[in-house]
């Protein structure tokens, strides 16, 4: 049977004064993307952990928390407890990868882990059979509305094919640039998450975007089966 093609709307894109509507209007989506953004590991300071547990009380859309922090091993555990769904946290910011993995995992927290486009695909090879997902950055992270970039589709592919040398299969998600125009080529080459930021919240009908994303994606998807 065909997995699924999950689409992740990012909240960067929302707007902050009107939250609540903005989070009404993605209610089909698969998970919130929330992208936390410390100043230091990124050009740009987004929100904390008071803002995620706002938006668990707000939406049943599980939340999918993207921490570009360079400290993720001390500020893990403030989204957990604030009731992430999913962390995914830079491979670039820690030396200890397993013992957060671990830290997920125990506390009923589905772990991911994140890559830079500059970051070669070989730095997950010791993590890639523990973690559940895989984000692939497809632009530099710091900003939303940037660009793809087109190696990503490679990458992904590259990613994929690691994951089946260790025997396992992580969900791929990409992040960055991503819309119904590439979702297709994208998820051919592997990804089955799709977070989009401004391809669904620059859209009036935000319900019509998720799904238009989606069927793009399954359709590259079926082309890999
Ligand atoms: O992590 C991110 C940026 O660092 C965002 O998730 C990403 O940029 C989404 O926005 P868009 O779809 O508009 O590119
Ligand atoms: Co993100």
């Amino acid at each position: 049977m065909l997995e699924d093609v999950l689409v992740a709307p990012s909240v960067l894109s929302a707007d902050f004064a009107r939250l609540g509507e903005d989070l009404k209007s993605i209610e089909t989506a698969d998970y919130v993307h929330f992208d936390v953004m410390d100043g230091h590991f990124v050009p740009n300071l987004t929100f904390g952990p008071d803002v995620l547990r706002a938006i668990k009380a707000t939406t049943d859309v599980p939340v999918d928390a993207h921490l570009m922090i360079s400290n993720p091993d001390e500020m893990t555990r403030l989204y957990v407890e604030a009731g992430a769904d999913m962390v995914s946290f830079h491979l670039e910011a820690t030396n200890h990868a397993h013992r957060i993995v671990s830290y997920l995992r125990e506390s009923g927290v589905r772990p991911a882990v994140a890559i830079n486009p500059a970051t070669p695909v070989c730095m997950l090879d010791s993590i890639i059979e523990d973690v559940d997902m895989v984000l692939v950055m497809t632009v530099n992270p710091g900003f939303g509305g940037q660009k793809f970039i087109p190696s990503s589709v490679a990458k992904v592919a590259k990613v994929r094919a690691l994951a089946k040398e260790h025997g396992v299969s992580p969900m791929i998600e990409v992040d960055g640039g991503v819309s119904e125009q590439n979702a297709g080529q994208i998820c051919a080459a592997g990804a089955n998450v799709i977070v989009a930021g401004s391809a669904v919240f620059k859209k009036d009908d935000r319900g019509a975007a998720i799904r238009a994303i989606k069927d793009a994606g399954q359709l590259g998807l079926a082309k890999r089966a």
